[in-house]
């Protein structure tokens, strides 16, 4: 058996758990409970142990009775960031319907919601998201698209990956005649640290299909995801 997969399944309280990460062994498209990528998945109390660490780093006592519940509270707000990494965007949009008579304009979900968190600084980045795809047999329930951005939100982003990643997913389960998606989110990483520039949106587009070849159609797609 691999040597990581037999550490994973059996050495929990091991030293192998602080073995170096090799980041180039992380994909987002890849990751399971225990094991990523063939790169071991550190447990609650090494994850715990490390944000004492960072609490002693910037000056803090990690034993004051103000912090001692924060380790648990950190790890749990971590897992709940990063739970899109068990989620498969695939799954979610497997199911589909044809019987729309015949119907082939765009579906357009207007102002998505999301809270994501930047991969350089694990720092907020929070916006809405516009979703069209033009159909070409068949659609998928409403409330799917919004649950495939947020199962990429909940991961750690760049947001021109995530306008992609959302993309790309709608585009492998449809296989619409053209897929359209625009994020507008503010970085809290250019907002409360750093440059400090509070109130800037980033704005983010992947259009596909026909809304890459018909500007008439991509100026449809931007008028309604600005209207009221
Ligand atoms: N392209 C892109 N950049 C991002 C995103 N989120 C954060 N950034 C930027 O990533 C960059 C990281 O730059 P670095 O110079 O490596 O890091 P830094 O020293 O912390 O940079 P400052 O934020 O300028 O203090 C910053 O300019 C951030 O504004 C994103 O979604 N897309
Ligand atoms: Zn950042």
């Amino acid at each position: 058996m691999d040597e990581l997969i037999r550490l994973a399944s059996g050495d929990r309280d091991g030293t192998a758990l602080h073995r170096p990460y090799d980041s180039k062994a992380i994909s987002d498209e890849n990751r399971g409970d225990d094991v990523l990528n063939g790169q071991l998945r550190p447990d609650r109390q090494a994850a715990m142990q490390a944000v004492e660490t960072l609490l002693a780093f910037m000056g803090e006592n990690p034993q004051r009775s103000g912090l001692l519940e924060t380790p648990r509270r950190v790890v749990d707000a971590l897992l709940e960031h990063g739970r899109g990494y068990d989620l498969d965007p695939d799954a979610i949009l497997a199911r589909t319907f044809d019987e729309v008579e015949g119907y082939d304009d765009m579906v357009l979900l207007q102002g998505i919601r999301f809270e994501s968190r930047c991969e350089h600084h694990l720092e907020p980045i929070i916006g809405v998201a516009h979703v069209a795809y033009l159909p070409s047999d068949r659609v998928v329930g409403l409330s799917k698209i919004a649950r495939v951005v947020d199962v990429f939100a909940k991961r750690l982003q760049v947001q021109e990956r995530m306008t992609a990643q959302i993309a790309s997913a709608i585009d492998r389960a449809l296989a619409p005649r053209g897929v359209a998606v625009w994020l507008s989110a503010e970085h809290f990483c250019m907002a409360s640290r750093g440059v400090h520039k509070v109130g800037v949106s980033t704005h983010t587009q992947r259009m596909t299909g026909l809304f890459a070849k018909d500007v008439h159609l991509a100026t449809r797609f931007m008028t309604l995801a600005k209207a009221d």
